[in-house]
């Protein structure tokens, strides 16, 4: 155990770290992605093809092995066009990260929380059908259609009013930013996923659908069971009436850049990092940390660069050495066999017409860590001639 620690500790570059450290990077937001977004069917399929992928390496699958590497390519372009949506998503939340930009949303006080709460506690208790969407760090407009302008102050009397049931306004969801009521009516996209909205209908429906492409909040509330449910992160939550003020005032701390996240999701995160952390890892063990030296030989062209235009080169004209390397296989995987080359330099060649290279130090396109083992032949020799057709 000790020795191959020793072992590992030896041969570990910084290349194999950055390696480890950018796969991780991949593999942490796959997992996120397939936690947040993906349905679990397709966490399984996408788990279950690794796997195999994983076999076919280790095993030397060689048709598996071919069938992935020629169609990823494929499955890649058919990913991009199915989870286009979650892909620009994923960049919209990078690029209002907290990491690139301080929320200006401030965090209301109190009054906004109470005046909402009650509102909703007295719409579900009176079964009036209403529908919120507070806005979060993601650009929002190109999810909301129609609409119209209010800006008005939040009040309790103001909300009751917009979901009257015989206000003329009362359909479609109202847009709330900061203290203020800002558009109501708003048409929101609804969700594909069905099954997740329950006994729901299209209310609940586009509240879901609008936590799925954003990370805006929505409350609903229903106006045939006077539930109340809350839609982020892609899912719907149903909630008590005492436990709105709770949610909404989480809502407006994230909102700021001091705002607390709940200690459950940091250690789901972590677990999260440390999960994508071990796989590659264990990826590197299985496909990179090979210590094994083997040799390969290649037979690789002789160029002659700069030769003056008065000279030409004599038959027999040595035109490719054959040329063994020695490393491990994955340093072998970095070498492009087809850009190896013996290049020899023909320039202020003089008086003499009978030239000689030694073939190592010539040959060009070696990755650093491959040794070069043997070349034939050790040295090339050629005779110059004056050209005939000058
Ligand atoms: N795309 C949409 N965006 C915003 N609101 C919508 C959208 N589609 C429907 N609604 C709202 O949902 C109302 C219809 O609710 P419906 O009864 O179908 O859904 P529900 O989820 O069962 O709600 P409830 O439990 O309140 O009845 C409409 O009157 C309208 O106000």
């Amino acid at each position: 155990m000790r020795s191959l620690a020793f072992d590992v500790l030896n041969h570990v570059r910084i290349a194999d770290l950055i390696d480890i450290g950018i796969v991780s990077v991949l593999l942490y937001l796959t997992f996120v992605w397939l936690r947040d977004r993906a349905s679990r069917s397709l966490g399984i399929v996408a788990v279950a093809m690794g796997v195999i992928f994983l076999l076919a390496r280790w095993l030397d699958l060689y048709l598996t092995t071919m069938a992935f590497q020629y169609g990823s390519i494929g499955i890649l372009i058919a990913m991009v066009v199915v989870f286009q949506n979650d892909i620009r998503h994923g960049f919209e939340r990078l690029a209002t990260s907290r990491w690139f930009r301080h929320s200006s949303a401030g965090q209301p006080g109190n009054r906004i929380v109470d005046t909402i709460t009650f509102a909703v506690a007295e719409m579900s208790e009176q079964r009036i059908g209403a529908l919120f969407v507070f806005p979060g760090r993601e650009p929002l407009d190109r999810h909301l259609r129609g609409g119209v302008e209010v800006d008005g102050r939040i009040s309790e009397q103001l909300i009751l009013s917009i979901f009257h049931p015989k206000s003329p306004g009362h359909d479609g969801a109202v847009l709330i930013h900061h203290d203020r009521i800002v558009q109501l009516g708003l048409h929101l996209p609804l969700t594909t996923q069905v099954s997740k909205v329950h006994d729901g209908g299209t209310r609940h429906a586009a509240a879901l659908g609008l936590a799925e492409c954003c990370d805006a909040m929505a409350l609903v509330v229903s106006e045939e069971r006077g539930t109340i449910t809350l839609a982020r992160d892609g899912n719907l939550t149903e909630i008590e009436p005492t436990e709105v003020a709770e949610e909404l005032r989480r809502y407006f701390a994230d909102q700021t850049s001091t705002g607390q996240r709940k200690l459950k999701s940091r250690w789901i995160g972590w677990t999260t990092k440390v999960a994508a952390v071990a796989a590659a890892v264990t990826l590197w063990f299985l496909f990179a940390y090979n210590t094994d030296t083997i040799q390969r030989t290649f037979v690789v062209p002789i160029e002659y660069r700069n030769l003056p235009s008065h000279l030409e080169i004599e038959d027999p004209k040595p035109t490719y050495a054959e040329v063994t390397l020695s490393g491990t296989s994955p340093t072998f995987a970095l070498l492009k066999p087809a850009e190896l080359a013996v290049s020899l330099n023909v320039k202020d060649v003089g008086g003499r017409r009978v030239l000689s290279w030694k073939t190592e130090p010539n040959i060009a396109n070696v990755p650093k860590d491959l040794r070069v083992q043997k070349t034939v032949p050790d040295t090339v020799f050629v005779t110059l001639r004056e050209n005939a057709n000058q």
